[in-house]
């Protein structure tokens, strides 16, 4: 593949026209594939900084379609003592769902009194052990995206399909202020990016959209839209059943026939893409089974309902891990 390195990266040339507005300074935390992507994404109206927890020797970089360019952004190591650390107004954590806490834990002191933070994962956390970092100020948001992003080294993001992002309100600060952050951060620099009022439908829908899809796709190493062949037909069917009955005893409004919708949409939208999980399991990574088939499981015995097939994933990727 013939990539290009554009001397002239698109923030500065924006620069250059004087085009930026509003520019604020950003915080990311996770230099992953869904971090430099929106580094990327955000890089053209403002300030970012990565925020690691290791020593990066070599520039972050984005590649899309043939071309590569360096990501304009700084990066401050929080395990670094004697690196400045940041003051952060607007927050994004894009890590593991077991990585959040500890992300958290590592950036609240730094966070400014009216701090909005933004959090991205796949599976269920706890919403509530993560407010209790939070000052009554600071506003808790969670974007749930099916954005597609491979890291194919450890500094560089391929884009690999541009999925919908949702933004949604986590406590009242973050509904209050959720308008003015949709139009500044997501509107235009986030492809296919929307608010949705409903912020437990929303965490649901994406749920039910990982368990068709990521399972599957780490145990057998296909891209989501190989997904759509008629022999994983059943056990996507099965897969979904139970987690639309669990979603129910929930009291979460999601008929069978919309998660099977939206999963074979995303499949398309991103069929090129490898699922996050099957790149864990391909570069021999802890999954995030736990929160997906794991939470269908255990909200389901909560319940009183059986979930073997999801209980099966659960244990073929365990059993993966290892
Ligand atoms: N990749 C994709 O296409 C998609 C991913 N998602 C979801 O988005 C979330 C992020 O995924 P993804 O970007 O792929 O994950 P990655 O594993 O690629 O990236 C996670 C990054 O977070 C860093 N990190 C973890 N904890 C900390 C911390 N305390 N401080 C600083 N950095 C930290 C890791 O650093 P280190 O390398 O040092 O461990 C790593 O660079 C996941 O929930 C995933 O399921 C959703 C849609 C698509
Ligand atoms: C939506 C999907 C399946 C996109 O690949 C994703 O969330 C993931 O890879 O974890």
């Amino acid at each position: 593949m013939s990539l290009v390195l554009l001397a002239i990266t698109p923030a500065i040339f924006y620069g250059v026209l004087g085009v930026v507005t509003n520019m604020a300074n950003l915080h990311i935390v996770g230099a992953g594939a869904i971090g430099l992507s929106l580094a990327n994404a955000f890089a053209y109206d403002h300030s970012v900084t990565l925020l690691v927890r290791r020593r990066y020797t070599v520039p972050f970089a984005f590649s899309s379609g043939q071309e590569l360019y360096h990501l304009p952004v700084k990066h401050i190591d929080l395990s670094d003592p004697t690196q400045n650390k940041p003051l952060i107004q607007h927050g994004f954590i894009c890590v593991k769902s077991y990585q959040l806490k500890q992300a958290i834990q590592s950036i609240a002191p730094y966070l400014a009194e009216h701090a909005n933070l933004f959090i991205s994962h796949n599976g269920m956390s706890d919403l509530k052990e993560i407010e209790q970092y939070l000052g009554e100020k600071q506003a808790l948001f969670f974007f749930s995206t099916s954005m597609g992003g491979l890291k194919i080294n450890d500094t560089t993001v391929k884009a690999t399909g541009a999925g919908e992002t949702y933004l949604g309100a986590c406590n009242d600060i973050a509904l209050e202020r959720l308008s003015l952050s949709f139009n500044q951060f997501f509107c235009s620099q986030i492809p296919h990016s929307k608010i949705h009022h409903n912020i437990a439908q929303l965490r649901w829908q994406k749920l039910l959209i990982n368990v068709a899809i990521n399972p599957l796709s780490a145990i057998h190493q296909v891209k989501n839209g190989q997904l759509r062949q008629p022999r994983y037909a059943s056990m996507i069917l099965q897969l979904l059943n139970e987690a639309c009955v669990v979603a129910n005893a929930d009291n979460i409004d999601i008929k069978l026939n919309e998660a099977l919708t939206s999963a074979y949409q995303v499949m398309t939208g991103t069929q090129h893409n490898s699922s996050s999980m099957a790149q864990d399991i391909l570069n021999g990574r802890h999954t995030e089974i736990d929160a997906i088939c794991g939470y269908i499981v255990k909200r389901g015995a909560y319940h009183g309902i059986d979930t073997p097939y999801n209980r099966e994933m659960l244990n073929q990727l365990l059993k993966l891990h290892s």
